[in-house]
């Protein structure tokens, strides 16, 4: 039975073009592109019609840093792979690359394996995996290989939260020699954590618990330092390397300067580092816990490195990092004591519509806004180009988006399972309309149609930066 849809009268933008054409989709996959007005003559024919006139035909974001019902601080990040997803696809997002978690003294596989029963059945987009490594040691650096094979092609390691997934340098360069070999990707969250853990105890005994100083002890040097640490580390391994969640100016530089090298080191940064700063973690009242997380956000000075960054190439993701937690009864936790405040923010639904802002306020283009977020995350982790583009072959993950569309973002209206919004009441000019997954409409001009358990597992390639 055929299956086809047309998307018609469009501004279709991918990363390397931007052409007025239609989009004919068949059986869950692009089938052709072609000029508006040539379909009807060459006799297309569909079972739907979307009309996209005055809208952008995008391909569906790929946001390659989420971390749903992830255990941190004595809680559960709050939105579960079923809201979470569904969040995502609200705000133009069609892959998420979730974070499995290996736990102390475990092995890999039950990790991961945990990670896949959360998610099987749940999603409403499709999903991959990295793996957080907690406990690198003989076996855990033997089973990276079999990871790579199954598709789970890279690996976080924290260079922050001693004794909770905290790995030592020595640590780190074998599990960099490995991904060497097994061509695996490194991903590290770069902060000094044993240089933190000094100053947060300092602070706390001068009395100082609000929300704001949780920036203060995690300083942009220890962001800077544990960053050059990694780039050395990873080049005494001959390994590439990814840096997420990058906030600082100084931490840019260390990148950018490796990247002159012509070093394979990579960076992401997040919506959170371009649009917020510690003015929010300083609000009173105990509010400044709703935008805790690490890398903390930084003075509002650093954002225009960051937008440099993304410019110049030296970093070439935007994720979200999302980590949502309910400001009461989970922020909560660190009342009296701002390292208690469960670390992390949530953001998934909104990255597409921030990026759009972005070129509306001229920091980037509309072809890079759908590279950072779309075709860079998708060629960083393997998925290219199945995911993170609109060319025949490729998954139909689409987005119709209303590019004059005013919205005002908050909790009031957003669909991701957390009481609060980090940019509620900002007015954004850009909204996600239709949304398809591999062909099914899952948002239909801003009602939801789609269901959990349609989004499927993706295994993964390897980078594909490398190569
Ligand atoms: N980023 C954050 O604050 N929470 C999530 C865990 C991590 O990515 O480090
Ligand atoms: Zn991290
Ligand atoms: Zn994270």
């Amino acid at each position: 039975m055929s299956n086809r849809t047309l998307i018609r009268g469009g501004l279709v933008v991918t990363a390397a073009d931007e052409v007025h054409a239609d989009v004919l989709i068949d059986d869950g996959r692009i089938a052709a592109l072609a000029a508006h007005g040539t379909t009807v003559a060459e006799g297309w024919t569909a079972d739907r019609v979307i009309d996209a006139t005055g809208k952008y035909v995008l391909p569906g974001g790929v946001d390659a840093h989420t971390h749903m019902e992830l255990p941190f601080g004595g809680t559960f990040a709050s939105d579960t792979f079923e809201t979470g997803t569904r969040a995502a696809a609200w705000g133009g997002t069609t892959t998420i690359v979730d974070f499995a978690v290996q736990t102390r003294g475990r092995a890999l596989r039950e990790g991961l394996d945990a990670w896949y029963a959360k998610a099987d059945g749940n999603c409403a987009i499709d999903y991959a995996f990295h793996m957080i490594l907690s406990d690198v040691n003989e076996s855990s650096l033997k089973e990276m290989d079999l990871l790579v094979e199954e598709g789970v092609t890279s690996f976080k390691l924290f260079m922050a939260y001693p004794g909770v997934f905290y790995s030592d340098d020595g640590q780190i360069l074998r599990a960099m020699q490995r991904s060497a070999s097994n061509g695996g990707l490194i991903m590290m969250h770069a902060e000094n954590g044993i240089a933190i853990d000094v100053l947060v105890e300092q602070a706390l005994a001068r009395g100082e618990t609000d929300p704001r100083h949780h920036g203060e002890v995690r300083k942009v040097l220890l962001e800077a330092e544990a960053t050059h640490r990694a780039i050395q580390l990873a080049r005494v391994a001959g390994a590439p390397l990814y840096v997420v969640h990058v906030s600082a100016e100084e931490a840019v530089a260390e990148l950018a300067a490796a990247r002159d090298k012509g070093l394979p080191v990579f960076g992401e940064t997040c919506p959170q580092y371009l649009f917020l700063s510690t003015d929010n973690l300083a609000e009173p009242d105990f509010e400044g816990a709703k935008y805790v997380c690490s890398t903390p956000l930084r003075p509002r000075e650093h954002q225009a490195a960051l937008w440099r960054g993304l410019r110049t190439d030296d970093l070439q993701v935007v994720s979200t990092d999302h980590c949502p937690f309910c400001f009461t009864g989970q922020k909560d936790l660190g009342r009296g004591d701002f390292s208690k405040i469960p670390n992390g923010l949530p953001g998934v639904e909104n990255r597409m519509d921030l990026l759009h802002q972005a070129v509306v306020d001229g920091h980037i283009t509309r072809r890079r806004w759908i590279d950072i977020a779309c075709a860079a995350p998708a060629r960083m982790f393997g998925l290219y180009p199945k995911k993170g583009t609109l060319a025949p072959g490729a998954d139909a993950d689409v987005v119709v988006y209303d590019p004059h569309a005013v919205q005002t973002l908050s909790a009031e209206t957003h669909h991701m399972n957390v009481d609060y919004s980090a940019y509620e009441g900002r007015t954004v000019t850009g909204q996600v309309e239709t949304v398809l997954s591999r062909g099914r409409v899952v948002v239909d001009r801003r009602t939801w149609t789609g269901r959990a358990g349609h989004g499927l597992y993706t295994p993964r390639s390897t980078c594909q930066y490398l190569n």
